[in-house]
């Protein structure tokens, strides 16, 4: 079996030192395949730009292992840097130059870069060709960014957020264009916020929360066993909502209130028979399917299971 493009085991990352250190990232296993894509998704301050940070080899970890290619990417970031495209959060290019002057300043840094037209075309750059890049509105900004992230046909494309900004159809475009190059071999890691983009795009996902990743898998799998939820508003909830089949629980909040289940249908169907026979009315009824994003919003609030472990795992095996 040959091993992942990209590995992870027991990352840490701390910022500062002494009494105000604060641990960022808190003990990271990660493992990319070679050709897939994997979406580092998060709350705010999860810890995913200091994780990527790493795997880019812009720092060193405070412990633990990253392999990109089978090299640590600090130590031989020359090689790892040909070898890959980086998107950071926010890119540094000057405002005075133009978007062709940027690509090919950028061009010259690289041994095999693509033709600038396709470039170009690939991120529909060419009516701005003249255009200086302070002009530019931040989705075009944001192409110009992933133009050069891609310009040197890298093996691995590491990207923190790369449609933050971006108009619908242009997040599309760059989704075709990101999802054509994994199917030609890349592999991809990418941040974002936007679960759709997620779900769209990722083979595979690895949710992080408080320096932790705290659910990974397909979408399918993190949204495995996550209850859908069925919710009311009642003056009083009847006691007999506890036994509706394939139940998990009830919760009342404010006015509100909420039955867990694994089974929607099932529930539901003998809540509306029970409600019909007591003549309940069931005033804003809604029922939703477990969803990435009630995942997502439940690991955001705490009350996701996997939230409320509070040891940190120990590192799978260190890396050969
Ligand atoms: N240079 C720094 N010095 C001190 N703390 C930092 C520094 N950079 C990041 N942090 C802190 O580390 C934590 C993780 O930040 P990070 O940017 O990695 O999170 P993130 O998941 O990428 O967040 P976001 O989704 O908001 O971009 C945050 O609490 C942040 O305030």
């Amino acid at each position: 079996m040959t091993s992942p493009a990209i590995q992870v085991r027991g990352l840490r990352r701390s910022y500062g030192s002494g009494a105000t250190a604060y641990e960022a990232v808190r003990g990271v296993d990660l493992d990319v395949p070679a050709g897939t894509l994997t979406a580092l998704l998060g709350t705010n301050g999860a810890g995913k730009t200091s994780t990527m940070e790493v795997v880019e080899g812009l720092c060193s970890p405070s412990a633990g292992e990253v392999r990109v290619l089978g090299l640590d990417p600090v130590a031989a970031r020359d090689q790892v840097r040909r070898r890959t495209g980086t998107l950071l959060q926010t890119s540094g290019f000057s405002g005075d130059l133009t978007v062709d002057e940027t690509l090919r300043m950028w061009a010259g840094t690289l041994t095999a870069p693509r033709p600038l037209a396709e470039v170009v075309d690939l991120l529909r750059l060419g009516h701005r060709a003249d255009v200086a890049v302070r002009a530019l509105s931040g989705g075009e900004r944001r192409r110009l960014d992933l133009a050069c992230a891609l310009m040197g046909r890298p093996e691995v494309l590491l990207l923190d957020e790369p449609t933050t900004g971006l108009d619908p159809e242009s997040r599309r475009d760059v989704w075709a264009l990101v999802r054509s190059l994994r199917d030609a071999g890349t592999t991809v890691l990418l941040t974002t916020h936007y679960l759709e983009e997620a779900e769209a795009l990722a083979d595979r996902l690895e949710i992080m929360h408080a320096g932790r990743i705290v659910r990974s898998g397909t979408a399918a799998e993190v949204v495995a066993g996550h209850p859908s939820h069925i919710r009311l508003r009642t003056t009083s909830a009847p006691a007999w909502l506890d036994e509706l089949p394939a139940g998990r629980g009830v919760i009342t909040d404010g006015g509100r209130t909420t039955v867990e289940t694994d089974a929607l249908q099932e529930t539901l169907t003998a809540l509306l028979v029970r409600a019909g026979a007591e003549g309940l009315r069931l005033d804003d009824l809604e029922a939703r399917h477990a969803s990435l994003e009630s995942v997502f919003l439940a690991i955001a609030d705490g009350t996701h299971p996997a939230t409320t472990t509070t040891t940190t795992p120990e590192p799978e095996a260190a890396l050969r």
